[in-house]
């Protein structure tokens, strides 16, 4: 970006400018003497009126005041909370748009980090991109006597309503009113953010899509149990309810789940189904949050390891075990590798289960695991990794390209890190050959991809 000594543009003042280029978080980008103003809300095409609202040195920030001339892109019909959730930022546009500029988004991102040139392919979306998250992180927030669970504000800390979110099934929504009723009639003492305060702090909800069935983790600052009568009243209404969790957080920072979870009443578990697997599921552990796209994506893992029956796998950073047993029935060996202890006994049971007897779980870190296999003789024919956002660590990369596999399978919820990581891979031996987005995230800037990478060098296993 070009640093100016003067800017072009000053704090506070409305200018005219056409939108000719968005950013990775799906901002519009428009130019004024070369200067870039980043505009949420705006579309590549929409000629706009912005307030700008944050100059730095090369660039500057602006606040949509009026569009001018419209793209065909624009959507219509927007929710209510448009102006002030900081939830979906990608709303306002249509829904085919919103899965062009994520493959946009992937594309540039290989590119300009990576340095991958590669044609990436068309983003598989939803058939309706509603109601899909199985879910949701509410914070609770009391003003003036009244509880309310909902969303951080756009640019603040504020706590906002949600008012019938359409990421979430009409069930945990009636819930969500429900639950904002009796907080309130019951006096619980709500968490104040800024004196550190109180004791109810979050409700997390997760549902099985496949059974409807729903797990309520109340997330409190101390270990006391103040939650009975509400367990009961929530019973008495919702017998879709039937796990109900306390997670003790006291920890001050923005990090919702603490480290102890107590089953307060109910199976402990939730069920849910992905292609002909079922999955059980705790509460600590990982499961994708929107169950549709999830079978799309592990469908897509099993197609780029074209699997005979005859091969070894390693399913990296594995969770409950999904893309293991995806893969299971068409492998001989699979090792799947998590950290997190309690997930990896859910991919044990998962094994059970699903009747599979050739998948092998191990808690361990993969920067620890990996290494020490390949240094003892060991290969996979296939290594799927499935990193958090932040990505590998360089012990994982350096391992995977040492343990030769005929097919690396990289799947990401993050295309910066994930071209990162791929640079390296490139550089130990392995050539990028299919880029597949996944659209995980409906109405949000973010992007799930999928990675197959074949060995350039002969000594790969095949
Ligand atoms: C994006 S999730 C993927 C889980 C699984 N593949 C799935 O699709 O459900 C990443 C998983 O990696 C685990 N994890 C994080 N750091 C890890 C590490 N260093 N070693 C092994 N697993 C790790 C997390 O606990 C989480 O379950």
């Amino acid at each position: 970006m070009q640093k100016h000594s003067v800017k072009p543009v000053e704090l506070n003042q409305e200018y005219t400018l056409v939108v000719n280029s968005h950013s990775h978080e799906g901002e519009g980008i428009g130019r004024i003497n070369n200067f870039a103003i980043f505009v949420p809300g705006a579309i590549p095409g929409e000629e706009v009126k912005v307030k700008i609202t944050e100059v730095k040195k090369s660039f500057a920030r602006g606040v949509l005041k009026e569009i001018i001339v419209a793209s065909k892109n624009r959507n219509q019909e927007n929710c209510t909370l448009i102006d002030t959730c900081g939830g979906c930022s990608l709303q306002h546009m249509n829904y085919d748009a919103q899965l062009e500029m994520k493959k946009e988004i992937v594309e540039s991102t290989l590119k300009k980090i990576g340095g991958i040139e590669i044609e990436v392919a068309p983003t598989i979306g939803m058939d309706e991109p509603v109601a899909y998250r199985n879910k949701g992180q509410f914070h609770v927030h009391k003003k003036d006597g009244q509880v309310t669970l909902g969303f951080y504000n756009k640019n603040s800390h504020d706590v906002m309503g949600t008012n019938n979110c359409s990421l979430f099934s009409e069930k945990i929504n009636e819930i969500v009113v429900f639950l904002e009723e009796i907080l309130t009639d019951e006096q619980i003492k709500v968490y104040n953010q800024k004196d550190k305060t109180g004791y109810l702090r979050n409700i997390v909800f997760r549902q099985s899509k496949e059974t409807n069935e729903i797990m309520l983790i109340f997330v409190t600052n101390n270990k006391a149990n103040k939650l009975n009568k509400i367990i009961s009243l929530i019973e008495e209404k919702f017998p879709e309810v039937t796990s109900f969790f306390q997670n003790i957080n006291p920890e001050p920072g923005p990090i919702i789940l603490g480290k102890e979870f107590k089953l307060l009443k109910g199976k402990g578990l939730i069920s849910d189904k992905l292609g002909s697997l079922d999955f059980a599921i705790s509460p600590e552990s990982f499961f994708q949050v929107n169950t549709e796209q999830a079978e799309k994506l592990y469908t897509k893992a099993l197609e780029y390891a074209g699997l005979t029956g005859t091969e070894t796998v390693v399913d990296a950073y594995c969770g409950i075990g999904t893309i293991s047993l995806f893969m299971a029935k068409h492998a001989k060996k699979v090792y799947g590798i998590e950290s997190v202890t309690r997930a990896t006994e859910d991919a044990k049971f998962n094994a059970i289960i699903n009747e599979v007897t050739n998948a092998e779980f191990i808690a361990a870190k993969i920067e620890k695991w990996l290494p020490k296999w390949v240094e003892e003789g060991n290969s996979a024919d296939v290594i799927v990794v499935d990193p958090p956002r932040k990505g590998c660590d360089q012990e994982t990369l350096q391992a995977m390209v040492e343990a030769k596999p005929g097919k690396i399978i990289y799947v990401s919820c993050n295309p910066s890190t994930l071209a990162r990581d791929l640079k390296f891979i490139v550089a130990g031996g392995y050539e990028v050959k299919k880029v597949q987005p996944v659209d995980m995230f409906p109405l949000t800037s973010h992007v799930e991809s999928i990675i197959l990478m074949t060995s350039s060098t002969s000594e790969a296993k095949k």
